[in-house]
């Protein structure tokens, strides 16, 4: 009789996502400081609580005045009006302007009441006499020069920040502008992450005959951080059936995700797609038609995921990026837990064909404006050292018998920069 195993039914990806993204439920909301927000994802909406700027505020160092006062500047013929005030930045007015007087006034001061325009000290000249000064102007001034009104930014009662948004440098301006020093973010998932397989030695072994270093799990542990979640190393397990169960299920009541790295094929070994497979009412997926990561198995218990991810490198990496990443997102609530898809023009000749979607790691360039894609030269998915070059995923789709440099296709853009 024919092994389970082998009797896999694949789901597209999209499908698959769909299934998986259903058990990443938010998590609760804390409250941080200011400080730590930044990359966190906003846990309510922030509204305006008063306008910005919240004063009508001086866009130059010179004199506040009233513009009619300026009319009669003509011929060449100074107007002078006398200095009443000296309105550094950060102090207010000590009287009002009225027609014939003139405050100094600094950038970023508030513009007295009764002025309505700032002339520049560079077009002014002053002379003393009988102990005042006066200021005289050449030129005829606007009203409304040089002076950025009270609410130009933004009104009270104004949204100024959604919920779900991710907060950047920019937004934390804003929350600091508007007094706001602690800041409810959706806390950050710890994931658990660990390794199977009996020849994985750890990063700081010698190289043994026939065994390789895990270099999945730092991977992994770094892309768990870029996509904001907290990872928890649980190192790696020995193929060994009842030791992966235990180790699944500790993670599973401790963390709030868990992903594993290696044993999902049909192999002898391939422990974790048996451990999935013991309890089939919790299984959302174990093949799915992509490639890389084909056999990539996810599981839900007691409300939480447990996603296996293949061992061999590329799919791995390319397992995280459409299952894992969009999980951990949508935990902190994100409003786009998806990598983006552009459109591109391949740089060069693909000639891949097979069944399954392709998602081909590739480097973008960026050629007389357009954006060009070049897949990596090799390509398979148990090869790691194109992941570092790639800042992209071509998506070619199975029924696709080949494509040429200049086709268009869709690229799923990865985080980080262009490389090159
Ligand atoms: N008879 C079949 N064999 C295979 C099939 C199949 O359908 N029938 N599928 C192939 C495909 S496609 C893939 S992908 C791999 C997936 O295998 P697993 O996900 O079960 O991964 P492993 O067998 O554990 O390892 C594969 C490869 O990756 C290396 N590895 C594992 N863990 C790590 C790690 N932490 N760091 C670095 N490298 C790791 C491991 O040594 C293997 O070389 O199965 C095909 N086989
Ligand atoms: O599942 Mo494998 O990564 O398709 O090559």
């Amino acid at each position: 009789m024919k092994d389970h195993k082998f009797q896999r039914k694949a789901l597209q990806v999209k499908e698959a996502q769909a299934k998986i993204i259903k058990y990443a439920n938010p998590l609760e909301p804390q409250e941080i400081s200011l400080n730590d927000c930044c990359g966190r994802y906003l846990a309510e909406e922030v509204i305006a609580p008063h306008p910005f700027p919240a004063f009508n505020r001086s866009s130059m160092d010179g004199y506040a005045i009233i513009a009619a006062d300026t009319k009669h500047c003509v011929n060449g013929q100074f107007v002078w009006l006398e200095m009443v005030d000296n309105i550094p930045c950060g102090a207010v007015a000590s009287v009002d302007i009225t027609s014939g007087t003139a405050a100094r006034i600094m950038t970023g001061a508030q513009v007295p009441s009764g002025a309505d325009t700032v002339v520049m000290l560079e077009v002014t000249e002053t002379r003393e006499e009988e102990g005042k000064t006066y200021v005289g102007i050449l030129k005829k001034q606007e009203a409304k020069s040089n002076i950025t009104p009270m609410g130009l930014e933004l009104s009270p009662g104004e949204l100024v920040l959604p919920a779900g948004r991710l907060i950047s440098a920019g937004d934390i301006a804003v929350l600091a502008a508007f007094g706001i020093h602690t800041v409810k973010v959706y806390r950050r998932p710890k994931v658990a992450v660990f390794a199977t397989g009996t020849e994985l030695l750890e990063v700081h072994e010698p190289l043994q005959p026939g065994k390789i270093r895990n270099s999945n799990s730092p991977m992994l542990e770094a892309l768990v951080k870029e996509a904001g979640g907290e990872p928890v190393m649980l190192g790696s397990i020995v193929d060994d059936l009842e030791l992966a169960r235990s180790k699944v299920q500790m993670a599973l009541d401790t963390y709030d995700f868990v992903i594993t790295t290696g044993g999902v094929s049909v192999g002898d070994y391939d422990i974790m797609g048996d451990l999935v497979r013991e309890q089939s009412g919790d299984m959302l997926f174990n093949k799915v038609t992509m490639r890389p990561g084909s056999v990539t198995t996810a599981a839900v218990r007691g409300g939480k995921l447990l996603l296996a991810l293949s061992g061999n490198p590329g799919a791995c990496f390319v397992g995280f990026q459409l299952f894992a990443r969009p999980v951990i997102r949508l935990m902190q609530c994100a409003s786009q837990p998806f990598l983006p898809e552009w459109s591109a023009t391949l740089g060069a000749d693909y000639n891949r064909v097979n069944d399954f979607t392709r998602f081909v790691r590739a480097r973008l360039e960026i050629r007389d404006g357009s954006l060009y894609a070049f897949p990596a030269a090799i390509d398979e998915s148990s090869v790691m050292v194109t992941i570092k070059d790639s800042d992209c995923l071509i998506v070619v789709p199975p029924e696709e018998r080949g494509l040429s440099a200049g086709a268009k296709v869709t690229i799923i853009k990865l985080p980080g920069e262009i490389c090159g």
